[in-house]
């Protein structure tokens, strides 16, 4: 098949994000700070400004019961479920259908006050890693969102601000068979969960606002996005 134009920035962009998703809290520089916790999730950030303006860089690490890597990136890739959980989530489109794992997408996020509305247009593509580490474990899933132009749809010609983001999660799957030699069940599968983000706010905004929108935002998105794959995946058959 025919390349499409954006695909070897994908494919070098989700290497390397998945590269770094991967790497410990202690082997990404310094700097991370612990801002939440909550039971198995812990969130850091490290404060960095670009031009005056608060790019923060975020690294959550959360291990759920019950689901699988695959369940995860498939209820965060696919935008039919997207409205379900991303409540600062104002509209979206999918712009173009790349290839049925790579969409491209045009978001606006509620406004937050006294900051104007903003809007972002990015590339995202889901992907099955093959265990590179153990060969026999269970694979790793991953999606990664990364903002693109589009002549279509030219940045802050209207009255959203254009924000620039990078986003990997990363899901490890892990399976602990039953002793008596069963089959398995959710009871036997969990997930490990590594969401890494760095959104350029684009235009000014008050750092202070910033971080308190973060602070409160992030944990609230991952709480609500892992307790919604739940609910979604509780009666249905495991999807490895
Ligand atoms: O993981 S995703 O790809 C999922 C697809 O939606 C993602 C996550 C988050 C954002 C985002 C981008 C910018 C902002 C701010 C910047 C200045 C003013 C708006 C916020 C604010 C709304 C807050 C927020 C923070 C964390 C989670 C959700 N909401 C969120 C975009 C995409």
């Amino acid at each position: 098949a025919v390349q499409h134009r954006l695909w070897p920035e994908i494919d070098k962009m989700v290497k390397q994000q998945v590269a770094m998703a991967r790497m410990g809290i202690g082997e990404c520089g310094t700097g991370w700070q612990l801002f939440a916790e909550d039971g198995e999730m812990k969130m850091y950030r490290r404060e960095e400004e670009v031009d005056g303006m608060v790019v923060d860089p975020l690294k959550a690490v959360h291990v759920v019961k019950g689901i699988t890597g695959h369940e995860v990136c498939h209820y965060f890739f696919s935008p039919k479920y997207r409205y379900d959980w991303e409540t600062t989530l104002e509209h979206m489109t999918v712009l173009e259908t790349i290839s049925d794992d790579t969409l491209m997408f045009l978001q606006t996020h509620k406004r937050i006050w006294p900051a104007s509305q903003r809007e972002a247009v990015f590339w995202s593509h889901m992907r099955k890693l093959p265990n590179d580490q153990d060969r026999d474990g269970p694979d790793m899933w991953t999606v990664v969102n990364n903002s693109t132009e589009d002549p279509s749809h030219p940045a802050n010609v209207g009255k959203c601000v254009r924000i620039y983001l990078t986003v990997c999660l990363l899901c490890q799957t892990r399976v602990h068979p039953p002793k008596d030699g069963t089959p398995i069940t959710r009871d036997n599968v969990s997930c490990k969960i590594t969401y890494c983000s760095v959104v350029n706010p684009g235009g000014w905004a008050p750092a202070s606002v910033l971080r308190a929108v973060y602070k409160r935002e992030y944990p609230k998105f991952l709480k609500r996005f892992t307790t919604y794959v739940i609910n979604q995946t509780k009666s249905k058959p495991i999807m490895f």
